[in-house]
């Protein structure tokens, strides 16, 4: 398992801390997740008390959400509990992925408030962005045009968590804050290839398909869209860093300032697990969002860089797979 950075901060360029965490109470929903298990594991470097839900309550049930953080009595919440996964699943369990989030979102919200949580936030996404957005995407154009049809009903689910953290800002005075990463992936991440993200995906095919000798190996879509990857562990100094020094309504971007064609990540990931055969590409598949580049200048202005490069990272991610570092798809479909 890779170590989380310590500090991304230049010397000289920390801004005001607006949250000390020394002595709080972190509750992380979602802890053992992708995105949650790197953040406990950058909080483990701070002074400050971690408090988890061992009992895995369901975030989608208003009360038994509402009893469970009474009952931790958290001074800091971070929201990195929903239902996530790639195109794929994303496209065919529209139902699910709408409703488990909106639930989540709107019952964790409101309990930490109700038990008086000094700071929350909220994990949005990228998918948030109209699929016209300007390239690099402003934190500015959330709400200006059609959303991509791959992700719409996870991408309302996730506008109205943002806007649900507004609204409590506004009515309330909660300090309520949300971040919008890019595309992530690293150790713990889905593996399952109905319901993973394409790191992952590609990963696990060009491992079996080295381990087979496979001359080819498929990927989805045209090869063409662009994605921007951040390795996980920085998304999670970058979520610590927000919830010190960043207090305002609205977004904030989190992404590493370029990104790569799917054909061209495909064939890194292809490098990085020793796979030598050809890539063949199934345009029947969706390509999604055609870019989704973010603008992180706002981040970038409060001192914050991401550190790992993107070859760097995919080496790590993939020995956490050989180390059985994968998670399966996650909570069944009901
Ligand atoms: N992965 C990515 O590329 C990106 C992720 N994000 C955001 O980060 C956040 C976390 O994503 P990620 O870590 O990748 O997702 P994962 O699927 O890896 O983890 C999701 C977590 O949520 C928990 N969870 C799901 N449903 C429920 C429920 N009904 N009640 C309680 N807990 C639940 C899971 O619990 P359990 O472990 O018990 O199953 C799991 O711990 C999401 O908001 C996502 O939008 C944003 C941009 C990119
Ligand atoms: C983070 C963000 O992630 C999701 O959006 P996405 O960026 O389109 O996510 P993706 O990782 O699944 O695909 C990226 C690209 O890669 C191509 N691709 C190739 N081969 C495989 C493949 O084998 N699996 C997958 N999943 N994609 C593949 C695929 O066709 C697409 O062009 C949102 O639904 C939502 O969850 C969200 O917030």
């Amino acid at each position: 398992m890779s170590q989380p950075p310590s500090s991304s901060i230049a010397d000289g360029a920390v801004p005001p801390t607006l949250l000390d965490l020394r002595g709080l109470r972190v509750f992380v929903a979602g802890h053992r997740g992708l995105v949650g298990a790197a953040i406990m594991r950058r909080l483990a470097s701070e002074d400050c008390e971690l408090v988890t839900d061992a009992t895995g309550t369901d975030l989608r049930r208003q009360e038994a959400t509402e009893r469970l953080i009474a009952g931790l009595k958290p001074d800091v919440v971070v929201v990195a509990a929903a239902r996530v996964g790639g195109i794929y699943a994303n496209s065919t369990w529209p139902a699910s992925f709408i409703y488990d989030n909106l639930a989540i979102a709107m019952n964790v919200i409101q309990a930490a408030r109700l038990s008086g949580v000094r700071k929350l936030l909220n994990l949005g996404s990228s998918c948030v962005y109209p699929r016209e957005a300007p390239q690099p995407i402003p934190e500015e154009a959330l709400l200006t045009g059609p959303l991509e049809p791959t992700n719409e009903w996870y991408a309302i689910a996730k506008i109205a968590a943002i806007r649900l953290c507004d609204a409590y800002r506004l009515q309330h005075g909660c300090d309520f804050v949300s971040v919008m990463p890019t595309n992530l992936f690293g150790p713990g991440d889905n593996y399952d290839p109905e319901s993973s993200h394409v790191p992952a995906a590609l990963i696990r095919r060009f491992h079996e398909a080295k381990r087979r000798g496979d001359p080819t190996v498929t990927v989805w879509g045209t090869g063409q869209p662009r994605r921007e990857f951040m390795y996980v562990d920085d998304l999670a100094d970058a979520a610590v860093f927000v919830l010190k020094h960043w207090s305002a309504p609205g977004i904030v971007n989190v992404g590493v300032g370029h990104d790569i064609t799917i054909a061209a990540f495909a064939r890194l990931v292809a490098d990085t697990v020793g796979y030598a055969g050809d890539l063949v590409f199934d345009p029947s598949r969706p390509d999604g969002m055609p870019r989704k580049l973010l603008d992180g200048r706002r981040l970038e202005a409060l001192g914050w860089r991401p550190r790992t490069d993107l070859a760097d990272g995919l080496a790590r991610a993939y020995a956490d797979f050989l180390a059985g570092g994968a998670r399966g798809p996650g909570r069944p479909l009901d």
